[in-house]
């Protein structure tokens, strides 16, 4: 079924949950099983606490049965995963939606292999993008199809370009319509899949991965794979549609308790910023859930870059599957229940999505004018001809011939050449067009997080006078007029230094990009 263009379509967030095998240590440790799949929905998480010999089961209560969309256990190959979660999404990326699908869970309980995978058991990452270039190969629709891939990952709050590790830390931009953009990002443009996982199989090794106390390859970061399929019409247009489907796959970072992993320098610092974006995405989770409902709560995005980036994901325009993750190990029994206590809330997320569609309509006036301009040349033939036919009306036929000819010729001839112009420079036309366009927003981007930062600083410097105004008067008060030495106030917090050191690059990407657009500009009137 075709959805109508522009129409927004309610979505409820997908939480499927995946429970690993024992694995070799927590079998050594003489670890038990705890987490149960019950059938394709249900799940049963058992206290180890609890005396299962005790028939009476006098303390029933921290045994637990959750529902989910779909779970999985030890028994689930990995097609069974795909198949059930991130499959069915890819013919709504083609037909312009944003989808997202994300691997959530504690340190070690299976994100990465379920996403990434092994060579001999590939991952979600692989299947999608074979069976997204499948799909657009398929297709029946006239389109001009590319597709674009980024991959970054969020390491201790800093973002790194996988593609291209050399571009350094990359900030966050809010363009004009809110619309969260890394700046700066390396977005391969490829046409087929061997060569998007040859880049995906690259960037992995630049991922920050490293043995922890719970996982041997433990990945320290949150991995961000974006893959965006751009679609318009072969046949040109004066009115020309673009569609535009995005498809986010994140491998999250695993939430850990620094007792528990006994982690200790680096690794703690790094568990601090796991931890920072894990708990702000656990905020957004728990204020999603409980909105439209009594307890509406303000969703706060901003507290971590993986909320910033994620914000579309959750509660905004994308279809999106939570894959939650956990151990059966007994010994795991805490970290799997605060697991399913989040996944378990998810379950409330509600997106609205829509198909992202744009349309570039081309300027008229040249068209219109080429067009009048044959039409007078038409009548001033045809004027011709009836002029001469009138004075000519006794045996002068070969003239009128001679005069049909040139009008035929004309009407051949010229109106192929005129039209083979009139298409290149509406092409030519087009180019500049959309090249201006991209600047304009650009620029826009700049203009707002610069506002952004000054507005920072003044209210900070407002707040810093005030503060020191009332010392004074204080201090005035109490010593009669004997005002001591005042302190230099309290010190420039963080956010304030860095919104300073931000103006300079951002006020000179501004100039950059507003001499580009003149050049643009005397390019595209030079042409026309
Ligand atoms: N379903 C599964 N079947 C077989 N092995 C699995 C499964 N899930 C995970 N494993 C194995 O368990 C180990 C830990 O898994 P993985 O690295 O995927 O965990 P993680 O959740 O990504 O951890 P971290 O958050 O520390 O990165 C790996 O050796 C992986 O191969």
């Amino acid at each position: 079924m075709k959805d109508l263009p522009g129409e927004w379509k309610d979505h409820q967030l997908t939480v499927a949950l995946r429970i690993r095998p024992l694995n070799d240590a927590e079998i050594e440790e003489g670890a038990t099983t705890v987490a149960h799949k019950i059938d394709n929905q249900m799940v049963v998480l058992m206290d180890p606490c609890e005396d299962a010999d005790n028939v009476l089961r006098a303390n029933r209560s921290r045994e637990k049965t959750y529902m989910f969309d779909v779970a999985f256990d030890y028994a689930a190959t990995q097609e069974d995963v795909y198949v059930a979660t991130t499959k069915n999404l890819i013919d709504g990326v083609i037909a312009g939606y944003n989808a997202t699908v994300f691997a959530y869970g504690p340190t070690g309980a299976g994100k990465t292999y379920t996403m990434l995978g092994l060579d001999s058991e590939p991952g979600i990452y692989i299947r999608t993008l074979n069976d997204l270039f499948t799909a657009i190969e398929d297709s029946t629709e006239d389109l001009n199809c590319s597709v674009y891939m980024s991959y970054i990952e969020i390491y201790n709050e800093m973002i790194r370009d996988l593609l291209n590790p050399s571009s350094g830390y990359l900030e966050l931009r809010e363009d004009a319509k809110g619309e969260i953009r890394i700046a700066g990002i390396t977005e391969f443009s490829t046409c087929n899949a061997k060569e998007i996982m040859a880049l995906l199989t690259k960037g992995n090794k630049l991922r920050t991965q490293e043995s922890t106390a719970a996982n041997k390859t433990s990945s320290r970061s949150h991995a961000i794979l974006q893959v965006a399929v751009k679609q318009k019409s072969r046949v040109k247009d004066i009115n020309e549609e673009v569609r535009v489907g995005k498809l986010f796959m994140v491998d999250l970072a695993g939430t850990e308790r620094a007792s528990q992993t006994q982690n200790r320098g680096k690794r703690m610092k790094e568990g601090a910023h796991i931890n920072r974006s894990l708990l702000a995405l656990a905020n957004c989770i728990n204020a999603l859930s409980e909105k439209g409902g009594k307890g509406a709560q303000f969703v706060n995005y901003r507290d971590s870059k993986l909320t910033r980036l994620l914000k579309d994901a959750l509660g905004g325009n994308s279809r999106t599957v939570m894959i939650t993750h956990i151990s059966p190990a007994s010994s795991n029994f805490e970290e799997s229940r605060n697991t399913l206590v989040y996944a378990d809330k998810a379950k409330n997320i509600r997106n609205k999505v829509k198909r992202n569609l744009m349309n570039v309509s081309y300027h008229l006036a040249q068209y219109t004018s080429i067009i009048s301009d044959l039409r007078s040349e038409i009548d001033r033939l045809r004027a011709k001809i009836d002029q001469q036919s009138q004075e000519q009306q006794k045996g002068e036929k070969a003239g009128i011939c001679d005069i049909k000819a040139e009008v035929q010729e004309y009407s051949h001839g010229e109106m192929a050449l005129l039209q083979e112009q009139l298409l290149s420079a509406f092409r030519e036309q087009m180019e500049i067009r959309r090249s201006l366009m991209e600047l304009e927003n650009c620029n826009m981007e700049l203009h707002i997080d610069t506002s952004r930062h000054l507005l920072t600083i003044s209210d900070w410097e407002r707040d810093r006078a005030r503060a020191r105004r009332v010392r004074e008067v204080t201090e005035e008060k109490r010593d009669r007029g004997n005002v001591e030495e005042q302190e230099s106030g309290p010190e420039e917090p963080q956010y304030v230094t860095a919104a300073r050191e931000e103006i300079g690059p951002l006020l000179a990407e501004q100039r950059k990009t507003m001499e580009q657009k003149k050049k643009e500009t005397h390019t595209g009137l030079e042409k026309l």
